[in-house]
């Protein structure tokens, strides 16, 4: 990479000059403190009457609208004192003033209660929001609902843990659990698993494994592999980078030499397991990690399992070989899936396992409505697995109602970042982004990714870099499905260094330890900031992001990435410091969105809800992404 020589003072000098902008101006009500009538100087009261300054207190309470509507209690107190007392009388005033110190009181234990409702109303604004959103999304086939049927047990396989963790006791798989932080809820979890041996995979498998460097199961697999091989369905959420293709993979692989070992599948049978991505890279990726894995076990003489890839822009005529034969596992984007399982191509009769990666983000990208038609193409009850990197508790919720005794399993906190990134973020004006990107690209060796969300950015930055002699590629949702495969393919074998993608285009995959994550514009969404970095610091190699802020960046985006930071432990620049939350004065509970686990604003400010609106009304059912599909 060849940087030019400009000096990136301008982004660092944009930060300190612009940096007070961000600090948010705050509007404190002068509140009177009723309170402090009992530090008041005798000499004041000699000058006032008793019953001016009654009426006085009455005016100030009543005009600050509370204590004709809500303190009635206040107010006879004082009418009480004003009554008995009658004048100047030193016991008058004493009476007044223990009045009023008894309406001051009661008002501000009002106040509370009413601070106290408003949060209760807002709780019950979110639950609302909630629910509606956790309707909309029911990840239950319509068949099913229609028909009434809904199954109570898990399916039954014939894998079983080994005796000595079968007899470890519930305790010592606790232990266990939190040794390697997995969190796990559900009726019945199965033993968490540390290593691929006691699994009782294949030997040529674990060969294949250990090849790739993959030598003990991440936390994820540890709990994840046991759960789904037991036939129990569940949701994974583990950060990026933390093995989580290889959870839902290694299961249908082992079902589906299981199945051909029982009764070998013809033309025309199968296929026995589906994944279903959002994009089709993603699809190609986890399908190509499949296909090793069958094509290994075949050389060493296992049984024979046919993969098909089923995604757009590819011509199922090249995959004839494999659904001539009877095959076992389909990788699929949702589009091409449904397509084909309308057109009869395949039927789901014999489907028994579902997964769906990066389930929350299908939905999103306007999958909700395919998923659910190709779950009614199953005619019996199969095994569900949700994965994902990002899917908080509320969400869960609404997931756990699609399937059957499901095993919640989380690895850290759902949306937060992988510890092994280091974050900085940086405020970089506009006009000063190219020039300063340039200079950013010094920080690490190659590989580089460098996010924009807009499709028109990303162009010309690659142009950019390339008139600067930097050898970059670019990918987005308007590159034909040869540019973008041509693009993954030659970052991947290292003939480019720099790729430059939309954040929907390139979610999820898995590039060789990519350096540094550039996001040149922070994304609105804090989900897709912590999917973005997380092109780095994957299997535990250590990665940089550097974020571009500016006077465009949302204030709540900023709030987002503020807390996101904190939690991570990361170094907050002093204009992201200097940024209040308005909830903290509030009375608010400081906890994440609901919908998207951002940490710096409420379910009813959720930047998600908005675009899911926004998509609703337009009558939008595709992101720009990958094409999922179509
Ligand atoms: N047990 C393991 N030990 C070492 N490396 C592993 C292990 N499991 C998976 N990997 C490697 O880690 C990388 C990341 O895995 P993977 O793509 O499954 O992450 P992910 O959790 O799906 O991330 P994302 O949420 O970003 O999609 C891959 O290159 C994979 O080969």
């Amino acid at each position: 990479m060849a940087p030019s020589a400009e000096s990136s003072a301008s982004g660092a000098a944009a930060a300190s000059a612009s940096a007070p902008a961000y600090k948010r101006r705050r509007v404190v009500e002068e509140e009177p403190d009723l309170m402090s009538y009992e530090d008041d100087d005798d000499t004041y009261e000699a000058y006032i009457p008793a019953s001016k300054r009654k009426q006085m207190e009455l005016q100030r309470i009543a005009g600050r609208g509370r204590v004709a509507v809500a303190a009635p209690g206040a107010g006879t107190a004082v009418e009480t004192g004003a009554d008995k007392g009658g004048d100047d009388d030193d016991m008058g005033v004493r009476q007044s003033k223990t009045a009023l110190l008894h309406a001051a009181r009661e008002l501000k234990a009002l106040q509370a209660k009413e601070q106290k409702s408003e949060a209760e109303k807002a709780a019950e604004e979110e639950r609302k929001i909630l629910d509606a959103h956790a309707a909309r999304r029911k990840l239950a086939s319509d068949m099913e609902l229609a028909k009434g049927i809904s199954y109570e047990e898990p399916l039954k396989t014939s894998w079983r843990a080994p005796a000595f963790v079968r007899r470890r006791t519930e305790q010592e798989n606790e232990e266990l659990r939190d040794k390697h932080h997995v969190l796990a809820e559900g009726k019945d979890i199965p033993p968490l698993i540390t290593n691929f041996r006691d699994m009782k995979l294949p030997p040529p498998l674990l060969a294949h494994l250990e090849s790739k460097g993959i030598k003990r199961p991440t936390p994820i697999q540890m709990q994840g592999l046991p759960t789904a091989f037991s036939g129990r369905d569940m949701i994974g959420i583990a950060f990026t980078g933390s093995g989580k293709t290889l959870a839902f993979s290694l299961p249908i692989v082992m079902f589906a030499l299981e199945e051909q070992r029982k009764l070998p599948y013809v033309r025309g049978e199968g296929p026995t397991g589906m994944i279903v991505c959002p994009s089709r890279e993603l699809a190609r990726q986890t399908y190509e990690g499949i296909k090793v894995m069958a094509d290994v076990l075949a050389q060493a003489g296992y049984p024979e399992i046919g993969v098909l890839l089923c995604i757009g822009g590819i011509s199922m005529a090249e995959q004839s070989h494999v659904m001539g034969k009877g095959f076992h596992i389909v990788v699929a984007t949702p589009g091409r899936l449904q397509d084909m399982l309308e057109k009869k191509k395949f039927t789901l009769e014999a489907c028994k396992y579902l997964c769906l990666d990066e389930a929350d983000r299908m939905i999103d990208m306007g999958f909700e409505d395919d998923v659910r038609n190709i779950m009614s193409f199953f005619k019996q009850q199969r095994q569900t697995l949700l994965f994902s990197a990002t899917m908080p508790k509320k969400i869960q919720d609404f997931a756990e109602q699609s399937l059957i005794q499901p095993v919640v399993i989380n690895v850290g906190r759902a949306g937060a970042a992988n510890l092994d990134i280091i974050q900085e973020v940086e405020y970089v004006k506009q006009e000063a982004k190219m020039v300063y990107l340039l200079e950013c690209l010094q920080k690490t060796a190659p590989p580089v990714v460098v996010f924009s969300d807009n499709k028109n950015e990303v162009d010309d930055i690659q142009e950019y870099l390339l008139l600067k002699g930097v050898e970059a590629v670019a990918i987005h949702g308007s590159k034909t499905q040869d540019e973008r495969e041509y693009a993954i393919k030659s970052f991947k074998s290292g003939k480019k260094d720099v790729m430059v993608a939309s954040g929907v285009a390139s979610k999820g995959l898995d590039f060789n330890e990519i350096q540094h994550v550039v996001n040149y514009t922070m994304p609105k969404e804090i989900e897709d900031y912590v999917h973005q970095i997380g092109r780095t610091g994957r299997s535990g190699n250590t990665g940089i992001a550097t974020t571009f802020v500016n006077m465009n960046t949302a204030e709540q985006t900023l709030l987002d990435l503020k807390y996101l930071l904190m939690e991570a432990k990361q170094r907050i620049p002093p204009f992201l410091a200097a940024l209040d939350d308005p909830r903290a004065g509030q009375g608010a509970s400081l906890t994440g969105c609901a919908v998207c686990g951002g940490l710096g604003h409420s379910v009813k400010d959720c930047p998600k809800l908005e675009d899911n609106q926004r998509r609703q009304t337009a009558g939008f059912s595709r992101g720009d992404g990958g094409g999922g599909g179509y």
